[in-house]
């Protein structure tokens, strides 16, 4: 049986366990619950706190896991990661006042930078020779500053509402593009494949949609040009041999771009139908 990690809290957990009924996973039905056995499928959650997960996974007590890549690299467990997840994507950065003398990286040598993240940060430092004093909290970092105890911050950035609340300002380079992930520990489970297959069928069926349409067949070439599909279009005949019906799946970010194409080159009854799960 494959031993899954997922996030029971946070940012994570609800896309994670979305993302895992979506991929054809049972889970589990009342969120007290800690482990749920997904016989059918021959696999087990344990919902954990996501900090713990590259922990967990790392030391070999789970199989795989999923979690951020921030907290994975600062978790210094052994866990790696396998693949990105596309969703809950951030920056790391360091912020501090508007109005404050810390501007720029070496302006924080010898300051106090308040972290959550203090195994990432201290890398990230000493890899540039900076020698600034890392002061443990557990969240609301962005507070730290204007209670006193620290000069700057290091934190998870996404719109930037937080810091702009709290008077700061970012600075200095990125010290990481975060995202969701999945992790692996120091033995690959024959079941990995699987489960990774599946979660990369769901990222496919949420980035793709299906166009139909039917089109004036002197006009195929130019509209393989416009969506050629994965392979090619799947060209299908209709009654009248000057047309033909033809399927191809698009990106659904362009997928209006693309219709608006196919329609000025003359295609008909163009329609657009999500997909539920894929293998590519
Ligand atoms: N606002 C956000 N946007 C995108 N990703 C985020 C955001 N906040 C946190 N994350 C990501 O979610 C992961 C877990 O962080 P999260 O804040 O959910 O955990 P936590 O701080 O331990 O929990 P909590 O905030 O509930 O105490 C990290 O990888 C982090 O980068
Ligand atoms: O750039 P924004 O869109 O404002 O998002 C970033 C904020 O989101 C997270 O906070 P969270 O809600 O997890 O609280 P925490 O700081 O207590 O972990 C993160 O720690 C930042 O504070
Ligand atoms: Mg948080």
């Amino acid at each position: 049986m494959l031993r899954i990690a997922v996030p029971n809290k946070g940012s994570l957990s609800e896309i994670a366990s979305e993302m895992l009924t979506e991929a054809g996973y049972s889970g589990r039905r009342d969120s007290r619950k800690l482990v749920h056995a997904d016989v059918r499928n021959d696999v087990e959650f344990f919902y954990l706190r996501p900090r713990d997960i590259a922990t967990y996974v790392g030391s070999g007590a789970l199989d795989v896991g999923i979690t951020g890549r921030d907290l994975l690299l600062d978790s210094h467990s052994g866990a790696t990661e396998i693949s990105a997840l596309e969703f809950a994507d951030s920056t790391f950065r360091f912020a501090s006042p508007a109005d404050g003398d810390v501007k720029e990286l070496a302006d924080l040598h010898g300051k106090r930078v308040a972290t959550s993240y203090p195994q990432l940060v201290d890398d990230f430092l000493q890899e540039r020779g900076v020698v600034a004093t890392l002061v443990k909290l557990d969240g609301a970092v962005e507070s730290a500053v204007q209670l006193g105890v620290a000069d700057a911050v290091a934190d998870v950035v996404s719109t930037g509402a937080t810091l702009r609340a709290a008077g700061l300002e970012i600075f200095g380079p990125v010290i990481l593009e975060s995202t969701a992930i999945l992790i692996g520990g120091p033995t690959q489970h024959p079941g990995v494949d699987r489960l990774l297959r599946r979660l990369r069928g769901v990222l496919v069926a949420r980035k793709y949609v299906i166009l139909d349409y039917d089109l004036p067949l002197d006009r195929l070439d130019e509209a393989s040009q416009v969506a050629g599909g994965i392979e090619s279009p799947t060209v299908s005949p209709l009654k009248d041999p000057n047309w033909v019906a033809v399927r191809v799946m698009v990106s659904s970010d362009e997928a209006n771009e693309v219709m608006d194409k196919l329609y000025d080159l003359g295609a008909k009854a163009i329609l657009v139908t999500a997909i539920h799960a894929a293998r590519l």
